[in-house]
């Protein structure tokens, strides 16, 4: 156990206003969260991102891959993607994930961060697709990476250590106030998994 375990409560938010985030901090023991990671990194059909940047396609170092119910075609950043059909690994953390969050979720946006110089910059998880103040729970596998939030009118800033092993959860507001982004960090060699849970709606739904 460690020195600041018990200072990890989900129940709080951690948000000072506008939106909320729960940190649940590790959810799996750290061979659980080493075999999940190994499994990610090797099994899943990863791609470099693309996005439509002032008119121009670039693509990102960090790969992305996106898994869901059924044949979603969904929008992000201007980009069309497919979803492919649920891994059993994936299955089974949606199913424990929607037990601990009481929330259900119908697809699942990978990252893989190769090392610490791959991040993801400041945006908020907005898109039309995406259930309206719908909740969003992030697992992380890998290397330990700062996570920031910051509000889009006030600037306040709330800073979130995302652990082997981890789940946050964003709902409410949070897209509609705040930020977020994941700085990139030189120092870091290790490699980064993350998952967000998510559910998609067709726009008429919203
Ligand atoms: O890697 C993370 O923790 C966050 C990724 C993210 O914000 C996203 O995929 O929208
Ligand atoms: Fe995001």
């Amino acid at each position: 156990m460690e020195l600041f375990d018990n200072a990890i409560n989900p129940d709080i938010n951690l948000l000072p206003k506008d939106g909320i985030v729960n940190y649940y901090g590790k959810i799996f023991s750290t061979t659980e969260a080493d075999n999940y990671k190994n499994i990610f990194l090797y099994h899943i059909e990863w791609k470099n991102d693309t996005a439509v940047i002032f008119g121009k396609l670039i693509t990102t170092k960090r790969k992305v891959a996106w898994y869901g119910d059924q044949k979603f075609e969904y929008r992000y950043s201007n980009v069309a993607r497919q979803a492919l059909p649920w891994t059993d690994e994936l299955l089974q953390l949606k199913n424990i994930i929607e037990e601990k969050t009481g929330e259900t979720y119908n697809s699942c946006l990978m990252n893989l961060y190769h090392n610490g110089e791959e991040g993801v910059g400041w945006h908020s998880d907005g898109e039309p697709d995406l259930k309206e103040d719908g909740a969003i729970a992030s697992l992380s596998f890998g290397a330990e990476r700062k996570f920031v939030f910051k509000h889009k009118l006030s600037k306040e800033m709330v800073p979130i250590l995302l652990e082997h092993g981890s789940l946050l959860v964003m709902k409410s507001a949070t897209q509609r106030y705040w930020l977020h982004r994941l700085p990139p960090v030189k120092t870091i060699k290790d490699a980064r998994v993350n998952l967000t849970f998510r559910t998609i709606v067709r726009e008429s739904e919203n």
